[in-house]
């Protein structure tokens, strides 16, 4: 793995401002959402209250990434335009809108789970992410890494639902799955573990915002 001293450079104060002035107290519950956010819609909203009351978790932070590497680079909202639309569409006190990895120097998501988790060991992170993420996380770097670094929750997204059941991630884990009805054990449960949650299905993607609103960033 890669390593990025710029993470190590960050001083508490301004690890803190990063975080919006509050530093996650020991033991905190919180879901990761990374995301390109392209902009933020209802439905990051809808998966980020799901995950709450779901999961049982405290906060969701919302990480606003610098660049999917997986993403063409055309097209991409500058970062400050893209964290501007999700803090707007948050809006809600359990949610923190970040862009932690612009200021860690991270890129890559295990490299951004790892800093983090070095930096509050005390804190129960939790992965979250949509199941479009599910099918194509074989793709990013170190991705095994992921699975056995923290737990990860999955929300069902139309189309994908039986694409990622289908998906190389959900059968290499396929016996680290708990049931749906244990989703509230998935923070304290020790990695690798999922959970795959059903819940209302929304449509919305930033793709077709961007189709309906060319002018996106305004
Ligand atoms: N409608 C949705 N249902 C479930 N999860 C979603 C939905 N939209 C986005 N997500 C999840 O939110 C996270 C961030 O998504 P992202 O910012 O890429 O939005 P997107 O709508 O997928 O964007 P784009 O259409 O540009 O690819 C990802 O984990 C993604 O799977
Ligand atoms: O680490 C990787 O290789 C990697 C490859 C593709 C996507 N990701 C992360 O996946 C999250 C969701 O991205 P996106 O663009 O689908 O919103 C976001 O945090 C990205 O940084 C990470």
């Amino acid at each position: 793995m890669t390593h990025h001293p710029t993470a190590w450079r960050l001083t508490p104060r301004q690890l803190a401002e990063a975080l919006g002035g509050r530093l996650p107290p020991p033991g905190a519950r919180i879901g990761l959402l990374g995301g390109s956010f392209n902009p933020a819609h209802e439905a990051h909203r809808e998966l980020s209250m799901a995950a709450l009351r779901r999961l049982g978790l405290d906060e969701v932070w919302w990480l606003v990434s610098p660049q999917n590497p997986l993403k063409p680079q055309q097209g991409m909202a500058q970062l400050a335009r893209r964290r501007a639309s999700a803090e707007r569409k948050a809006s809600h006190p359990a949610i923190r809108v970040t862009t932690l990895e612009s200021q860690l120097g991270t890129i890559y998501t295990a490299e951004t789970l790892a800093v983090l988790k070095a930096l509050f060991p005390r804190v129960r992170f939790v992965w979250l992410m949509g199941a479009d993420n599910l099918c194509q996380i074989d793709r990013w770097q170190d991705w095994e890494a992921i699975f056995q670094s923290l737990p990860v929750a999955v929300f069902d997204r139309p189309p994908y639902s039986i694409r990622a059941t289908l998906a190389k991630a959900a059968q290499r884990f396929a016996k680290f799955r708990l049931p749906e009805k244990s989703a509230g054990l998935l923070v304290t449960t020790q990695p690798p573990a999922w959970v795959y949650v059903h819940g209302r299905k929304n449509p919305l993607s930033a793709t077709r915002i961007r189709a309906i609103h060319p002018d996106w960033p305004g």
